[in-house]
C-alpha cells in the first residue's frame, strides 16, 4: 500500500482553487488513490449562472472523473463546497462554515489565484496576496492542521536567471503593498504598477513573489512548504494523457496554430520550454503534503516543480513536434494550413505580423462584407497578437532552477510511492507527449471528435492548393508588371523562354531519333 495515499485516508482536506485547472486534478487524484478520505472541502464561488452544486456536480460529471466513480462511488457524499470569494477582504466564508473549516481540517493545498498577466495590481494583489493572507490567518486558527501547502510558481522570481529554492525578498513589504491598495484609486496604481514590479513582466509574478513573502511572514506558527511549478500542461499519464480544460500556457497557442491563426512568433528556438504535466505538480503537490506533515520540517521548504533540468525540451523542437502532430491530427475548419515558425528579430516578427497575421485578416474581412457577413477576423487577430506578445517574454529566456528539495522528496518516497505519486519527468518522452496534448486540446477544448479527421484533412488539401494558386497568381501578376516596367527584367524573360525553347526542341529531336 502506498504510503502517501494510505496518509490522506481519513483526513479533511481543505483545497482552495479546486474549480481550476490544477485544482481539479489534485482532487481527481486524492479520491482516486485515497477514496477513505474523510472529506474535501472547496472553497467555490458561483459563476457564469451556475451555483456552487451545479460546479460541483459539473466537475464531478465530467471525463477527468470517471475512474474516479470507480473506486469512489460515495463521491458525492465526501466532497463539500463552501461558499466563498477571495476577492473579499474575510473571504466571504459564513461564520458557520468558517467554524466547520476550523475545527475539523487536517491539510491545506491553497491553489487559487489569479493567472491572468494583464490583471490590476490591485486585484492581483487580492487575490494573490490579501486572500493568501487572510487564509493564513484562518490556518493558524486550526487546531489539527497538519500541513499548509501553498502553490506558487516557478516565474515569481523569473527577473533572476539561477532561482534557488528560497524565498528572495521584495524591495517593498507585502504589507505595505496591501495598505496601499486601500486608499490608493485606479489612476495612481496604474502609474506606480511598473515601478513597483520593476524588472518582472507583469503583475501576476510579481503578486505570486508577494504572496510567498507573506507565507514566510507567517512561517513560525505554521507548518508550511510552497510548491513552484512552471509551465503547467495538459496531463502527462493520469487519469489519462491529453486532458486540458483551459486556454493558459501553451493550449491557446497550439489552437491559434492548428486552426492556422498563428504563422510566426518572437521565441528562441534554442530557449528551454519548461514545460511541466498537470498531474506531475498534483504528483509531488501531494507528496510534499506527506511529508511536510509527517516531517515537520523546520523551516519553510520549497519545491520546484519543473522539468528543465531533469529533461530539457526546447522550443524549436516542441514547435516543431506540435507542427508535426497537427498531420496526424489536424484541427477542423482551419482558416490556413498549419505552419508556424519562431523568430528571434523584432523587425522579421514585425515584418510577419503584417504579412502573415493582419493582411490575410483583413482579406478575409473583406471578404466576409462582400458576402454581407460581420467582419472579425481583425479582432480576433488583434487578440491573438495581444497574447503573444504577453507570451513572449516567457519564450525568449531560459532559468535555472535549483531542485534540491524535489531530488531530496523522491529519494524519500517508497518505490510504490514513487509510482503512485510519480513525479519523475526524467521518463517523460517529449515527443509522445506532446502528441497527446495536441489530442486532448482536440478533443477536451475545441470537443472535436476524431471521426472528423479524413474531413479536416481534405479542407486542409484544398487549402495548401487555394495557397499554392494564391501565390502563383501573385508571382504571375507581379512579374508581368516587372517586365512591363523594367528592360533587365524583359532580358532575363527572354533568355528563360528561349532556354526552354531549345531545351524542348533538343528533347523533341533526340526522342525522335531514338526511335
Ligand atoms: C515552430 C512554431 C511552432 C508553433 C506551435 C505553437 C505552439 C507551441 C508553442 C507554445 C508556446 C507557449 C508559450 C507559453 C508561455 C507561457 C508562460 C507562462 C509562464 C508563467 C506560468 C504561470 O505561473 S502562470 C499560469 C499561466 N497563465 C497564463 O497562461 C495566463 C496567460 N493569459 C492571460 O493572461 C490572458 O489570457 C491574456 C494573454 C492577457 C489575454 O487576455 P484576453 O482578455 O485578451 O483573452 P482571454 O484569455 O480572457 O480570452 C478571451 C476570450 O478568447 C477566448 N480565447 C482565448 N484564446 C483563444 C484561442 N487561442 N482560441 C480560441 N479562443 C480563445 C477565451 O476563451 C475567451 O472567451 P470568452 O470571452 O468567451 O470567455
Ligand atoms: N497554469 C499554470 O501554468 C501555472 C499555475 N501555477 C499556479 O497554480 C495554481 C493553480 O493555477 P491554475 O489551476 O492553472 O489556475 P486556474 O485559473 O485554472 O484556477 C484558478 C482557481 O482559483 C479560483 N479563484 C480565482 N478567483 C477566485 C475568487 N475570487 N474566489 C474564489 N476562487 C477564486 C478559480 O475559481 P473559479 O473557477 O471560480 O474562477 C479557480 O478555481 C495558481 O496558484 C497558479 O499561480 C503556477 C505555475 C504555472
Amino acid at each position: 500500500m502506498s504510503t502517501i495515499a494510505a496518509f490522506y485516508s481519513g483526513k479533511s482536506i481543505l483545497i482552495t482553487g479546486a474549480t481550476g485547472f490544477l485544482g481539479k486534478v489534485l482532487m481527481e487524484k486524492l479520491f482516486r488513490t485515497s477514496p477513505d478520505l474523510k472529506v474535501i472541502y472547496i472553497l467555490v464561488r458561483p459563476k457564469a449562472g451556475q451555483t456552487l452544486q451545479q460546479r460541483v456536480f459539473q466537475i464531478l460529471n465530467s471525463k477527468l472523473f470517471e475512474k474516479v466513480k470507480d473506486v469512489c462511488p460515495n463521491v458525492h457524499e465526501k466532497i463539500r463546497a463552501i461558499y466563498a470569494d477571495l476577492n473579499q477582504n474575510d473571504l466571504a466564508i459564513s461564520k458557520e462554515d468558517k467554524q466547520e473549516l476550523l475545527s475539523c481540517t487536517d491539510i491545506v493545498f491553497h491553489c487559487a489565484a489569479t493567472v491572468r498577466f494583464d490583471d490590476h495590481l490591485r486585484h492581483a494583489v487580492q487575490l494573490n496576496v490579501t486572500a493568501t493572507q487572510q487564509l493564513l490567518l484562518m490556518a493558524s486558527q486550526m487546531p489539527k492542521l497538519e500541513a499548509f501547502i501553498h502553490i506558487s510558481t516557478a516565474f515569481s522570481n523569473c527577473n533572476l536567471k539561477h532561482i534557488d529554492e528560497v524565498i528572495y525578498p521584495c524591495p517593498v513589504e507585502p504589507k505595505k503593498i496591501i495598505d496601499s491598495m486601500e486608499w490608493l484609486d485606479d489612476a495612481i496604481i496604474d502609474e506606480i504598477t511598473p515601478k513597483l514590479i520593476g524588472d518582472r513582466p507583469n503583475t501576476y509574478t510579481y503578486t505570486k513573489a508577494l504572496g510567498e513573502m507573506v507565507v514566510q511572514q507567517e512561517s513560525s506558527n505554521l507548518n508550511i512548504a510552497i510548491v513552484r511549478p512552471s509551465i503547467v500542461g495538459a496531463t502527462w499519464q493520469e487519469p489519462f494523457p491529453g486532458w486540458v480544460d483551459n486556454l493558459n500556457g501553451p493550449s491557446g497557442l497550439i489552437i491559434a496554430a492548428g486552426k492556422g491563426f498563428l504563422r510566426a512568433i518572437r521565441g528562441t528556438p534554442k530557449a528551454v520550454a519548461d514545460l511541466i504535466p498537470v498531474d506531475t505538480v498534483a504528483n509531488l503537490t501531494l507528496a510534499v503534503g506527506w511529508y511536510t506533515a509527517v516531517n515537520r520540517p523546520k523551516s519553510t521548504l520549497i519545491y520546484h516543480c519543473t522539468s528543465g533540468n531533469f529533461n530539457p525540451c526546447y522550443w524549436g523542437k516542441m514547435g516543431f513536434q506540435v507542427l508535426a502532430a497537427f498531420e496526424k491530427i489536424p484541427f477542423e475548419r482551419a482558416f490556413r494550413r498549419p505552419y508556424a515558425d519562431f523568430t528571434t528579430n523584432t523587425i522579421t516578427t514585425q515584418y510577419w505580423n503584417a504579412v502573415s497575421h493582419r493582411a490575410p485578416a483583413i482579406i478575409y474581412d473583406f471578404y466576409l462584407r462582400l458576402t454581407g457577413r460581420k467582419p472579425r477576423m481583425t479582432k480576433l487577430m488583434n487578440r491573438l497578437l495581444r497574447t503573444v506578445s504577453m507570451l513572449e517574454y516567457f519564450l525568449n529566456r531560459s532559468w535555472e532552477w535549483s531542485t534540491y528539495n524535489t531530488e531530496m522528496l523522491m529519494s524519500e518516497l517508497s518505490p510504490e510511492d514513487q509510482r503512485v505519486f510519480n513525479f519523475d519527468v526524467r521518463q517523460l518522452n517529449w515527443l509522445e507527449y506532446i502528441e497527446n496534448y495536441v489530442l486532448g486540446v482536440k478533443k477536451y477544448l475545441l470537443k472535436e471528435d476524431m471521426a472528423g479527421v479524413p474531413k479536416a484533412k481534405q479542407h486542409l488539401k484544398r487549402l495548401r492548393n487555394i495557397h499554392y494558386l494564391f501565390n502563383t497568381a501573385l508571382f504571375l501578376i507581379a512579374w508581368r508588371l516587372l517586365i512591363a516596367r523594367s528592360q533587365m527584367a524583359r532580358n532575363v524573360w527572354f533568355f528563360i523562354v528561349n532556354f526552354c525553347y531549345k531545351f524542348l526542341s533538343y528533347f523533341r529531336a533526340s526522342s525522335t531519333l531514338k526511335v
